[in-house]
């Protein structure tokens, strides 16, 4: 299957599944990771109703004192940069519907952690997302830990292309993940 048509299907699983257990599982998995334990800076989106629900990864960082930072996008040069998150009163919904961060920002890329979003991963750790390549880009230069959660009905099997770039780590409900990023 091309990516096109795995990214179609685990959209349309997303949107069906009731994903509230095994999202009870992800969150305690992911907090008792070392890398999460370390971590003063952590970046992570700001999920959309079908995504894992990242609103308690980040609620459960600012209690423990460490940083956040979202996903600030620009969509003509499809870069993006992580911005400094304070508190939901500052939020917008931006061009493509996706919350972010109203300005002035605070740009800090030297995450310590960075918990990727997709919709598909496979069990090296390549993933797929919503095809615009934000983090394929970011993740090229990026030198944290890179770490993804997933459903175990959102593996599959990719075929990377040069520029994919895969995540150290993807956490399901049932297994913790290698990935091959070195
Ligand atoms: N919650 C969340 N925030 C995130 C991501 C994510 O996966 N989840 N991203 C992960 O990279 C980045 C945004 N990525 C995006 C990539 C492509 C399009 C896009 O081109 N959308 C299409 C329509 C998409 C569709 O309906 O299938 C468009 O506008 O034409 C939007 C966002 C950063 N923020
Ligand atoms: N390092 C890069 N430099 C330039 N273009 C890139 C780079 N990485 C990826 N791309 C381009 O971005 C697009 C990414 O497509 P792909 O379907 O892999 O995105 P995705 O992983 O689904 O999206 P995202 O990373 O935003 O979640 C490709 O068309 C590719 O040519």
């Amino acid at each position: 299957m091309n990516k096109k048509n795995i990214r179609q299907e685990k959209l349309a699983f997303l949107k069906s599944s009731n994903k509230y257990n095994e999202e009870v599982i992800l969150l305690r998995k992911l907090f008792e990771l070392d890398e999460w334990k370390n971590a003063s800076a952590v970046g992570v989106t700001l999920s959309m109703s079908h995504e894992i629900n990242t609103y308690e990864i980040i609620k459960f960082a600012l209690i423990q004192g460490k940083k956040v930072y979202v996903p600030h996008c620009d969509y003509k040069n499809k870069s993006m940069n992580f911005v400094k998150f304070t508190s939901p009163d500052t939020l917008y919904k931006d061009d493509k519907g996706i919350m972010a961060v109203k300005e002035p920002h605070v740009i800090n890329n030297q995450l310590d952690l960075l918990i990727v979003p997709g919709v598909a991963f496979s069990e090296s750790g390549y993933r797929i997302g919503y095809g615009g390549g934000f983090y394929d880009r970011f993740l090229a230069q990026f030198k944290g830990t890179a770490v993804s959660i997933s459903l175990e009905g959102q593996l599959t099997s990719i075929e990377p292309e040069v520029f994919d770039e895969p995540v150290h780590l993807v956490i399901t409900e049932q297994r913790t993940l290698t990935g091959v990023r070195i």
